[in-house]
């Protein structure tokens, strides 16, 4: 099956929608910051990232159904008070399309962006094709001025065909040693995989994509790992004792969002670590892009206990211990470091 219309698509929604992002970071504001329910920060960017990629896809394929599993909606969006920000959003999006030259006929309304928002309501699933979006992964990243990703997979019967990860602040460069801060001008890699075709970047400003490959490191001494760099998001504790249970010497790299994925992609780092605290629920869109840019390139996605990951459960992974990444030579050795570190963290409980 060939996936390249769609693939054209994807990658032209994802760069659009970093434009925007960069063009966010850049001026970004307190009163950008909207509190929703759950207390994440969302920004005016998330929104019209996520307006500008659904409003793409479906421009560039208009034969195919579309079905869109996203992580915002526009409840927030459509209270009075939020009517100033709807207009901000719908500007910024409007501003993108016309820096593109793309659809000059049509000017989005604010209307067209709620509704272009809220084709992210899918529940995905087992059956037929849907999209998978992160508008921004790595919101706190991003209001921090550090790393953060647009992140777009394509399920088709309940697995990840596709996968396009933008990453604006990630330097074409390696990131081992967590050098994550380069100059101006060398920073910006768009990462694309479709499934049984390998994983390529390039940077934003070009197109002259480069296979990537995982590092063949089969010595957990010279591995180095990443992880969030929110301790809220993955238990820093455990993936230490893990880390120096494998031997690993290197200091973890702390990086937000699926930016992790990208940078291990490419071999700047050989492990990455994921266990969120009790009772939080990985969702779909958080992980469908980097899996499938990691498992293009060679690399190996698991949860805790060694199962594949299963994106055709709705818009939540079904799992609950965390997930693990690396390459095929160090995941026996890294699955029992994981396997002995929680026995010993629940009987220290
Ligand atoms: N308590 C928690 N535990 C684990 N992950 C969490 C979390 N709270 C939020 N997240 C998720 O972690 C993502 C960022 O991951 P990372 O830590 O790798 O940067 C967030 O994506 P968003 O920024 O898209 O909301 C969010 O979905
Ligand atoms: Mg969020
Ligand atoms: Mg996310
Ligand atoms: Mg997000």
């Amino acid at each position: 099956m060939s996936y390249d219309k769609e693939l054209a698509a994807a990658k032209k929604a994802a760069s659009l929608a970093a434009r925007l992002c960069q063009k966010v970071q850049r001026a970004i504001l307190q009163s950008d910051v909207q509190s929703k329910s759950d207390k994440s920060p969302v920004t005016v960017a998330d929104y019209g990232s996520q307006a500008l990629v659904s409003y793409v896809l479906q421009r560039e394929l208009p034969s195919e159904l579309f079905s869109m599993v996203a992580e915002e909606d526009s409840e927030d969006l459509c209270k009075d008070s939020a009517q100033e920000t709807l207009e901000r959003i719908t500007k910024l999006v409007n501003d993108i399309l016309a820096s593109d030259g793309s659809y000059s006929d049509s000017t989005l309304s604010t209307d067209d962006v709620v509704k272009a928002i809220d084709c992210g309501k899918s529940e995905g699933g087992s059956q037929g094709r849907h999209w998978v979006l992160d508008p921004i992964d790595g919101t706190k990243g991003f209001l921090r001025g550090d790393q953060y990703a647009i992140a777009l997979a394509l399920l088709d019967e309940g697995k990840v065909v596709l996968g396009v990860l933008a990453c604006p602040n990630l330097p074409l460069t390696s990131i081992a040693g967590g050098s994550q801060h380069s100059l101006p001008g060398e920073v910006g890699c768009l990462f694309f995989s479709v499934v049984g075709g390998g994983t390529y970047m390039h940077s934003l400003d070009s197109s002259s994509a480069v296979k990537v490959q995982v590092s063949s490191i089969g010595n957990p001494e010279e591995a180095s790992f990443f992880e969030s760099y929110e301790a809220a998001h993955s238990m820093h504790d455990l993936s230490s004792s893990i880390a120096k249970k494998l031997g690993v010497k290197a200091p973890p790299v702390r990086i937000d969002s699926q930016a992790k994925y990208g940078a291990l992609s490419r071999g700047d780092g050989v492990i990455y670590l994921r266990f969120p605290h009790k009772g939080y629920r990985e969702k779909i869109w958080d992980h469908a892009a980097g899996y499938i840019v990691v498992a293009e390139a060679g690399g190996v996605v698991t949860d805790a206990a060694g199962n594949p990951l299963d994106f055709s459960k709705g818009r939540y992974l079904d799992l609950d211990t965390g997930i693990i990444v690396t390459n095929p030579k160090l995941m026996p050795s890294l699955l029992q470091a994981v396997r002995e570190s929680i026995e010993e963290k629940v009987s220290s409980l």
